[in-house]
């Protein structure tokens, strides 16, 4: 049966990956995966058209559909707009609704690209971890939330306010979710928490050493945050898996993903309870770099292998994607941001078209 994938390009450099993102799309179907897809709006492109980051129709699509793929919303011409317009508010809802509560963010070091990070060569190669990212709760999404008002010891003045809260069924699967990739993987699991001054967290640690009773296979550590941070970058080797809330799994994953040489190289899945996945980079919009031409489209290409892999069962053509991914970097084809001594320097359809003919 034909498989259906939506594709949200976004704002930014969003629509300059997500057309290379196409160019792999369009050339497995040309070789006979039985796929096809459909666009829609996302942020703020959205909300120029119709007034809302997550219109009504990209939410019937996406429900339609069986993966879903985004490149990035946002930029400073949004900034200013009410905070239920902003671009990022559609990316929140379209997590929310599609309640792709387990994001998987890989950072993985090419052996090509060990010069390319900022960090000593040692501290870096062959790295392979995963950070397990809480995607649809925390402070995030916590109430009640706002700036107000407020007659306050010193007078009235202004209160800004947002509330970090996890139940335990929150916890539980993601816990369960962070457990089964570490049974994939080298059976470690790190959990991130800041329970030495956060309730919400102290839970967060109660039940992960609850879940870890169901896992006797996997060895459960914990790690409050800040140091987790300094370890990530003094030694991310002694990590396998980590897992961690919405606000601390955004961080951490930027900070891992300079490990690997760029934010641009960071592809992520976003599943859900039935493995439907929303797929994304976990870099942003770039609006430094947008219109032209240097944006770094692999992130946006590897979220399409992980698609292909976790959502479409299609692990033969997700092999491919990233083998091809690998020859390019061997190569010696490099976008400005992961630059190497002797690199062959290309643009993003440049780039996009090494990935083609590797394939
Ligand atoms: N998932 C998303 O859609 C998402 C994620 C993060 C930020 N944002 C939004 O993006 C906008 C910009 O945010 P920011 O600047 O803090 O973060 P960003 O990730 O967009 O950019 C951070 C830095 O990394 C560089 N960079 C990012 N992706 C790159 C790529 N593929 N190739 C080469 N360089 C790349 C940028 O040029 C910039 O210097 C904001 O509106 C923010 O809210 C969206
Ligand atoms: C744009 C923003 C809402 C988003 C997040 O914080 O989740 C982004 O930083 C990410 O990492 O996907
Ligand atoms: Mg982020």
């Amino acid at each position: 049966m034909t498989q259906n994938i939506l594709l949200l390009p976004g704002d930014g450099i969003g629509p300059e990956i997500m057309a290379q993102a196409v160019r792999v799309l369009n050339k497995l179907k040309t070789d006979g995966l039985d796929i096809q897809w459909d666009t829609a709006l996302i942020g703020g492109c959205a909300v120029d058209e119709t007034g809302n980051p997550f219109p009504e129709e990209t939410l019937k699509k996406c429900r339609a559909a069986d993966a879903v793929l985004l490149a990035a919303v946002g930029g400073p011409q949004y900034d200013s707009l009410p905070r239920e317009q902003r671009p990022e508010r559609g990316l929140l809802a379209i997590r929310k609704e599609m309640q792709v509560f387990s994001n998987l963010r890989p950072a993985v070091v090419y052996p090509e690209l060990v010069e390319a990070s900022t960090l000593k060569p040692e501290v870096i190669a062959g790295l392979d971890i995963i950070i397990v990212r809480e995607l649809v709760g925390d402070i995030y999404f916590g109430e009640p939330r706002g700036i107000e008002q407020r007659v306050t010891e010193n007078g009235e003045e202004r209160v800004g306010f947002n509330t970090m809260i996890y139940n335990e069924t929150e916890i539980r699967r993601i816990a369960h979710s962070a457990f089964k990739t570490a049974q994939k993987r080298n059976k470690k699991l790190c959990s991130v928490d800041k329970m030495n001054v956060l309730e919400a967290t102290q839970l967060w640690r109660d039940v992960m050493i609850e879940v870890s009773a169901e896992y006797p296979d996997v060895e459960l550590t914990h790690m409050l945050v800040d140091n987790a941070a300094m370890q990530l970058v003094r030694n991310p080797k002694q990590f396998d898996v980590m897992v961690t809330g919405n606000m601390f799994g955004d961080i951490l994953s930027d900070a891992a993903s300079m490990l690997t040489g760029s934010i641009g190289m960071l592809p992520s899945a976003s599943l859900d309870a039935n493995g439907k996945g929303l797929y994304e980079p976990i870099h942003g919009s770039a609006p430094d770099i947008a219109g032209k031409n240097l944006a770094n489209p692999l992130a946006m290409i590897l979220s399409v292998a992980m698609m292909l892999r976790h959502s479409l069962n299609q692990t033969e053509a997700a092999d491919r994607v990233d083998n091809a991914v690998k020859a390019v970097l061997a190569k010696g084809y490099r976008t400005g941001d992961i630059m190497t001594e002797g690199g062959i320097k290309v643009g993003t359809v440049e780039m996009g078209g090494a990935v083609l003919a590797e394939m």
